[in-house]
């Protein structure tokens, strides 16, 4: 299996670093601690997932890098430069519908360029372009209510890509979706990724889904957090259909399940599911 017991050292100017962020909630109730350790790099054109047991942290990670959650240990750096609060150059897609209902496509795909004051000509072509790439050229003056959950989250995709982010950060961005359409929109992603390869991290409680699309696959321990296992994901690159049924990617899926069943079972019990 070709997998590395620990996380890389966390020493390249040019990636996303993470070093010894740990995360502690302090509630009415008491203090939980969501992340204890975690230092690794999210290296330039690479995709990175993360799989875990329910609660185990993964969106705290996220958010964490997105810069809504400031750790309460260690620190997140993207291309040198510390993370202390949202940035513009970071986007986040999320399992939620998040377009505007009152705006066509365009002008959703358009949101993010025109908060950041790029002018209606620029902004239109640059989100003509993402519209393109998603494959919704014939929507673009729709309203979202006149989407399917699919597409709507390519509108949220194309918005994100649009902004040409240094960092694409993805929590759960199919888990509202049929099981075919998030099959057929994984391809899809997988597809503009191909084309864009900006880094991205992606949250997936989907072992099939994190191995189809990554180059790593993170596995997170049970609450408290730390990555227990990084899985390079050593299948080549683009991955047709039918990529899926190669013995390699059985392989990869069944070395993820076991890990994550340990973890799951911490603290669910014999028999958990990963969510
Ligand atoms: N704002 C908060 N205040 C207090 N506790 C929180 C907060 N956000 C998350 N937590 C707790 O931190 C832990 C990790 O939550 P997180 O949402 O990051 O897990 P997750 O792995 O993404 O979960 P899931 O797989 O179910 O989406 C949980 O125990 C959760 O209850």
């Amino acid at each position: 299996m070709s997998h590395i017991p620990a996380m890389p050292s966390a020493t390249q100017e040019h990636d996303v670093i993470f070093e010894n962020i740990g995360m502690t909630f302090q509630t009415a109730t008491g203090a939980t601690q969501a992340v204890a350790n975690v230092t690794g790099a999210i290296p330039e054109h690479k995709f990175v997932s993360v799989i875990g047991p329910s609660g185990c942290g993964k969106s705290t990670l996220l958010d964490m890098v997105g810069g809504l959650l400031q750790p309460t240990q260690g620190s997140v750096s993207i291309d040198g430069e510390a993370v202390t609060g949202p940035r513009r150059d970071t986007a986040m897609v999320f399992q939620e519908d998040s377009t505007l209902h009152w705006r066509s496509v365009l002008d959703n795909v358009a949101f993010g360029l025109e908060v950041k004051g790029v002018s209606k000509a620029e902004r239109h072509e640059r989100a003509r372009k993402m519209i393109e790439l998603v494959g919704l050229r014939q929507f673009e003056d729709h309203r979202p209510g006149q989407l399917s959950g699919g597409m709507k989250q390519r509108v949220a995709i194309a918005r994100a890509l649009a902004m040409e982010p240094r960092v694409l950060l993805m929590d759960e961005p199919f888990g509202a979706l049929d099981q075919q359409t998030r099959q057929f929109i994984g391809r899809e992603l997988l597809r503009i990724w191909e084309k864009t390869r900006n880094r991205v991290l992606f949250i997936t409680h989907d072992i099939q889904e994190a191995v189809y699309l990554s180059d790593e696959v993170w596995v997170m321990s049970a609450r408290p957090s730390v990555v227990k296992e990084v899985v390079k994901i050593d299948l080549p690159r683009p991955r047709p259909e039918g990529t899926h049924a190669l013995p390699r990617f059985r392989e990869l899926e069944d070395h993820l399940w076991a890990l994550v069943k340990v973890e799951a079972e911490k603290t669910l019990g014999p028999g958990a599911q990963l969510a």
